[in-house]
C-alpha cells in the first residue's frame, strides 16, 4: 500500500475516474459470461429480473475492480501499464476509491438479496471477497501461485447467473467455473511473458519473474490441456447439445494449438513475443465464443 499516490493527488475526479475504477474492460467478459450461465439454466427467468441480476454481477465486478485500485496504488505506481490510472496518476484520493468499492459491494449485494435470491448473492459476496482478500491482499504479493487461487474470483459469474435462474448450483454451473479457472492461468501467464519486466519493476511474484520462462511455458501447456477437457466434457455428458459440442472441439483445437507454440518455444532477450500475444489475444476472444455458443445451443438449437 501506498501513502505517496495519495500526497500529490490533484481532485477532483471525474465520472471517468469513477469508471476506471471498475475496471471495465475485464467488466464486459466477467457480465458477458454470467449473462449466458444465466441463459443457459433450464429456467428461464423474468427479463426485468434477468437484467438486474447482470447488473448486480457488473457492479459487484466493478466493486472488486475498485478495492482492488485502492488497496495497490503502489504497485500501480510501478507498472507502465498501471501508471495512468486514477489512484496513481493523483486524480483521486485513496479514501474516496475505498468508499466507493464499499458502497458499491454492498449495493450490488442488497440489491440480488432482495429482487433476486440468497444463492446467488452469497456466490457474488465470495467472489468480491476471493478478489479482495485471498487474491489482491493476500497473495498477489506473495506467490507466483496467486492468480491460480485468487484467479477463482473470475470464475465465479456463470454460476451467480445459473443461481439466479434457478436458485441453485448443479454439475453445468461447476463445469462452467472450472472452465474459466483453468482458462485463467494461460490467459494471464501468456500476457505475464511479455509484460515480465513491468511485473518485477513492482516486485510482484508473477511466474516468470520467479520461475522463469521455461517453466511458465510449460504450465501453460499444463493448464491448457484440463481447460480444453472443462470445456468440452458438457457435450459427452448430455448437458449441451451437438452445436456447443463441435464448436468446443474447434474453438479449444485452436486454443491448444496456439498454447502449443508457446510452449515448446523458447525465446531470445529481443523477442516480440508474437505467439505469446496471439495466445492471450486469443483467450479472451476464445472465452466469448465459447460462452456465446452454449447460449446459441440452449435457445436456438435445443
Ligand atoms: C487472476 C486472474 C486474472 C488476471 C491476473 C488477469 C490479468 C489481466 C491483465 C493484466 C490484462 C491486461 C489488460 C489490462 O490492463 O487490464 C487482462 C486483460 C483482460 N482480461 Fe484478464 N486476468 C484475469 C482473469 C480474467 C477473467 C476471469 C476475465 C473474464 C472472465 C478476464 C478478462 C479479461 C479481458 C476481457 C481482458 C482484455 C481487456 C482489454 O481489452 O483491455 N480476465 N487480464
Ligand atoms: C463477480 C465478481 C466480483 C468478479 C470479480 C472478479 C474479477 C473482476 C475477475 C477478473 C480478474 C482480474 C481483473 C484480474 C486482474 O488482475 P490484477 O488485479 O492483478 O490486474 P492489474 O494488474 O491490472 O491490476
Amino acid at each position: 500500500m501506498t501513502t505517496s499516490a495519495a500526497a500529490s493527488v490533484s481532485l477532483p475526479a471525474d465520472w471517468r475516474d469513477f469508471l476506471a475504477l471498475t475496471k471495465p474492460r475485464v467488466m464486459t467478459l466477467v457480465v458477458f459470461t454470467g449473462l449466458c450461465g444465466m441463459l443457459a439454466a433450464p429456467v428461464p427467468i423474468h427479463p426485468v429480473l434477468g437484467f438486474t441480476a447482470i447488473l448486480c454481477i457488473a457492479l459487484g465486478a466493478g466493486a472488486a475492480g475498485a478495492l482492488n485500485q485502492w488497496y495497490e496504488a503502489d504497485l500501480d505506481s510501478k507498472m507502465r501499464r498501471t501508471q495512468k490510472r486514477p489512484l496513481p496518476a493523483g486524480r483521486m484520493d485513496r479514501q474516496s476509491a475505498l468508499h466507493f468499492g464499499v458502497g458499491l459491494a454492498g449495493f450490488s449485494l442488497a440489491l440480488m438479496y432482495f429482487a433476486i435470491n440468497l444463492v446467488a448473492t452469497i456466490i457474488l459476496a465470495v467472489s468480491i471477497l476471493f478478489y479482495v482478500f485471498v487474491y489482491t491482499i493476500w497473495l498477489k504479493r506473495r506467490t507466483p501461485q496467486n492468480i491460480v487461487i485468487g484467479g477463482a474470483a473470475g470464475a465465479f459469474p456463470p454460476m451467480i447467473g445459473w443461481a439466479a435462474a434457478t436458485g441453485d448450483v448443479t454439475l453445468m454451473p461447476v463445469l462452467l467455473f472450472a472452465l474459466i479457472f483453468l482458462w485463467t492461468p494461460p490467459h494471464f501467464w501468456a500476457l505475464a511473458l511479455f509484460v515480465k519486466t513491468d511485473y518485477a519493476n513492482a516486485g510482484v511474484p508473477m511466474l516468470p519473474v520467479v520461475a522463469g520462462e521455461r517453466s511458465t511455458r510449460l504450465q501453460i501447456g499444463l493448464y491448457t490441456l484440463p481447460m480444453v477437457a472443462a470445456a468440452i466434457l458438457p457435450w459427452p455428458l448430455g448437458l449441451a447439445g451437438a452445436f456447443y459440442g463441435w464448436s468446443a472441439v474447434a474453438l479449444n483445437a485452436l486454443f491448444l494449438a496456439l498454447a502449443a507454440l508457446v510452449t515448446f518455444r523458447s525465446s531470445g532477450a529481443d523477442d516480440a513475443m508474437v505467439p505469446e500475444k496471439r495466445l492471450f489475444k486469443y483467450s479472451i476472444f476464445y472465452l466469448f465464443l465459447m460462452f456465446g455458443a452454449l447460449v446459441v445451443d440452449r435457445w436456438w438449437l435445443a
